[in-house]
């Protein structure tokens, strides 16, 4: 939450030419709010709704960004090992101004501290799915979405490049180089 995974990947497909979704809006269009899905269905339910959104995105190809919690379910978790899966992270303290306000229900109440709570929790499976990890902290999103299109450049040139299309996914931050918290 708040690495710029909706911002960079959307700026990443136009300098590619190629499709772009966020699952996140996906979700949003076919069921509605993502706070009220999680009030009235719970959060179970809307990652249900979130892998369908996910699994199609990734067939259809392109770029597509993923909500921080969307690799909490086996079935993207899987289906990501077909793609290039670009972790983008973010520390803390520049998060803070980016998610204030915020109305994401995971840290509608406990703000940067909840933040940093799920990062924790989350990281190894961040970085356990990740081909590059980019920090995002003290870098404009044009710059980090720079970035992104060299390293996906690079790896497509490479032999051992995956098949699919290139996947923004995950994105948050954690404490050193790059992902200071990461949800
Ligand atoms: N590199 C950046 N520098 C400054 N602000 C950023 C950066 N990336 C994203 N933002 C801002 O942070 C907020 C969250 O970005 P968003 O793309 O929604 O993140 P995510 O999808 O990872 O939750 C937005 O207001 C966005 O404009
Ligand atoms: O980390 C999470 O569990 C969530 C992140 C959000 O997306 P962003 O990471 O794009 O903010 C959104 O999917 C939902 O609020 C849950
Ligand atoms: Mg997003």
């Amino acid at each position: 939450m708040g690495a710029g995974k909706s911002s960079v990947g959307k700026r990443v497909a136009k300098a590619l030419g190629v499709p772009f979704t966020d699952t996140d809006r996906v979700v949003v269009r076919e069921h509605g709010p993502i706070p009220r899905l999680f009030a009235e269905r719970g959060e179970p339910v809307f990652r249900e709704l979130e892998a369908e959104a996910v699994r199609r995105a990734l067939a259809a190809g392109g770029v597509v960004s993923l909500g921080g919690g969307a690799v909490l379910h086996p079935a993207t978790r899987a289906a990501l090992a077909d793609a290039h899966v670009v972790l983008l992270t973010v520390t803390a303290e520049a998060v803070a101004g980016r998610i204030a306000g915020s109305d994401r229900p995971l840290i509608a109440s406990g703000g940067i501290a909840a933040w940093q709570a799920i990062l924790d929790e989350r990281l190894p499976v961040y970085t356990e799915l990740a081909d590059v990890v980019l920090d995002t902290s003290r870098r404009p999103m044009s710059r980090v979405a720079d970035d992104v299109v060299a390293w996906v450049r690079a790896a497509a040139a490479r032999p051992d490049a995956a098949t699919s299309a290139p996947a923004d996914a995950v994105g948050t931050s954690t404490p050193t180089t790059s992902d200071e918290g990461a949800p």
